[in-house]
């Protein structure tokens, strides 16, 4: 009852304890409010402030930033993080596409960077120019190694690193060496037409994509790490290959969190514990692959004994770099080829005209199926013209290559642009751009047969330029041609659904294309 009314059971009603202690718990209430407003008083000028910060780091890119002359999406001209998201939804190059469809050939997609759909930009940003330093790689997309004992990968950002790698690699990569290596090639091939072959039953039902996986792949693996991933005899994808598929959704992920330091710092805390231990897995398995290589004593063809016989005079490459170099190696050169077969062929089957004058004009150049060959492929020109536009709709380097503008800053397109600026030729967006193409999302390859003043071929560089261009371009090319020529020398193929017929940029990307299924249907051709 006392504690009801206030008062303490202990003191007598009336003393001056008693009215203390009933006062007591009123005090601290009134403490209790005050200091609890007085949080929410600070909470509130904490968040007040915050905003403030925000909405005047966004008036200062949109008004005062060196770059505010370009034109672009509002909210991505003042925050980085519709970049991030779109990254992460799989979408950034149908948004190339549109903000360069409604702003024009140069686009601010980031408060400090800008994207290119014009031809120019190309020379401006990758080659290499006599009055200015090099545009080097962007941090934040790879980042520098902690120390530089580490060992450094041919596709990391430390230029003279790069240029010792590239001199050792370009051994393995010479015409000579391609022609060494045809026999594998074309024996990988042979084995893929031979598992997709339908025998007896005459016609099969195949999902494509996974089997140009498969063919690329082995090639790959083959080349760099002296075995092969067997994934073409197992009709199977080997695990290295499986957890490889999962490369872009990482390297997606760690370029978003590189924007912002020095979260990256902490990447390892951050990525989820699984993905952690499946990279480090992946790591071990390609160091244990690339090791026992090196020790086979062979004159084998591939990418390493060229480039063995140099590093034994010139002792360029540490063995942790060929550990690493060997495993970029598989990746560049079989997710790249692997793409480009994807959505040629998919190109090819949803425009019927198109498939019938290759298949007629690859028929007509071979009387057996075993004169096709590496050199032999090389000569069709329709064949050429159909995977020219293939890399021009699908290019399997769908986004931009990023670099920053030296210190001093440049000159790009005409335009001057502060050092420091991330820049980029989106390749999805400059090759469908209207402006750079009459019919730019048609699949015509007869604009690489006739010349046509109305399509800017100078927009087209799928291998890149320069000093970081492609080093596996002719062998890339090669795989191309022979791969298609024998495919369709062998069967007739055809959607499996007619009506499954979309534009390849509907797929998402993550660095890479995130491929969708394309079931067909194989037939022996007949007469073959
Ligand atoms: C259609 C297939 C291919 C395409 C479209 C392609 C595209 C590219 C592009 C655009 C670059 C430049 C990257 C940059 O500037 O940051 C590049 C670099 C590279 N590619 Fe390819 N590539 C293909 C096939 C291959 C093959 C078969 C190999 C063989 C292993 C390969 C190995 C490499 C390497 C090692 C680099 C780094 C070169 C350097 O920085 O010096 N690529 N590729």
């Amino acid at each position: 009852m006392a504690e009801r009314m206030g008062g303490c059971i202990s003191c007598s009603p009336g003393s001056r304890e008693f009215a203390l202690h009933r006062t007591a718990p009123l005090l601290n209430t009134a403490t209790n409010t005050w200091m609890g407003s007085s949080y929410v008083i600070k909470g509130a000028s904490a968040g007040i402030a915050l905003s403030l910060l925000v909405v005047l780091y966004a008036l200062y890119n949109i008004f005062l930033h060196p770059l505010r002359q370009y034109p672009g999406p509002l909210l991505w001209r003042a925050f980085r993080i519709p970049w991030v998201i779109s990254i992460h939804k799989g979408n950034v190059h149908r948004r190339m596409k549109e903000f360069h469809d409604k702003y024009g050939p140069v686009v601010r997609i980031a408060p400090n960077e800008l994207s290119y759909t014009d031809g120019r930009a190309w020379k401006d940003i990758y080659l290499n120019r006599a009055d200015l330093p090099v545009f080097p790689r962007n941090p934040a997309s790879v980042k520098k190694t902690d120390s530089p004992s580490d060992p450094q990968n041919i596709m990391g950002p430390d230029e003279d690193a790069h240029a010792r790698l590239r001199r050792a690699f370009a051994h393995s990569f010479s015409d000579k060496s391609l022609r060494d290596q045809a026999p594998t090639v074309e024996g990988y091939v042979d084995a893929f037409i031979k598992q997709i072959n339908p025998g007896a039953k005459k016609t099969s039902r195949i999902e494509l994509v996974t089997w140009l996986n498969y063919v690329s792949f082995d090639i790959s693996g083959d080349l760099s790490f002296g075995e092969s991933f067997d994934c073409i005899k197992n009709a199977q994808a080997h695990p290295w290959v499986e957890i490889s598929k999962d490369f872009g959704k990482g390297l997606a992920l760690v370029a978003s969190i590189n924007q912002y330091p020095p979260l990256d710092k902490y990447l390892g805390y951050i990525l989820p514990k699984n993905i952690v231990q499946r990279r480090l897995d992946h790591r071990a398995m390609s160091a244990a692959k690339a090791r026992k290589r090196l020790e086979m004593d062979t004159d084998r063809p591939d990418f390493v004994t060229p480039t063995k016989k140099y590093n034994d005079q010139k002792d360029a490459l540490s063995l942790a770099e060929w550990e690493l170099n060997m495993s970029t190696l598989v990746f560049a050169g079989s997710e790249t080829t692997w793409s480009a077969l994807s959505g040629i062929m998919r190109e090819l089957l949803q425009n019927r005209g198109v498939l019938h004058r290759l298949t007629r004009e690859i028929r007509s150049a071979f009387g057996e199926e075993d004169e096709i060959t590496i050199a032999s492929a090389g000569k069709l020109a329709y064949l050429n013209a159909v995977i020219g536009e293939g890399l021009r709709l699908a290019p399997p380097v769908v986004i931009g290559l990023p670099r920053v503008v030296p210190e001093m800053g440049a000159t790009v397109c005409g335009q001057w642009v502060p050092g420091g600026t991330y820049v980029a030729v989106h390749q999805f967006a400059a090759n469908r751009q209207a402006s750079n193409f009459h019919l730019p999302n048609s699949f015509i390859p007869e604009r690489f047969l006739e010349k046509d003043d109305r399509d800017d071929m100078s927009i087209l560089q799928p291998f890149n330029i320069g000093r970081h261009s492609c080093i596996g371009m002719k062998l890339a090319y090669a795989e191309m041609r022979l791969i298609l020529a024998r495919l369709l020398y062998a069967f007739d193929v055809v959607l499996d659904d007619p009506t499954d017929v979309w534009d390849w940029g509907e797929q998402d990307t993550f660095m890479f294309w995130d491929k969708r299924p394309l079931w067909v249907k194989v037939e022996r051709a007949g007469g073959v």
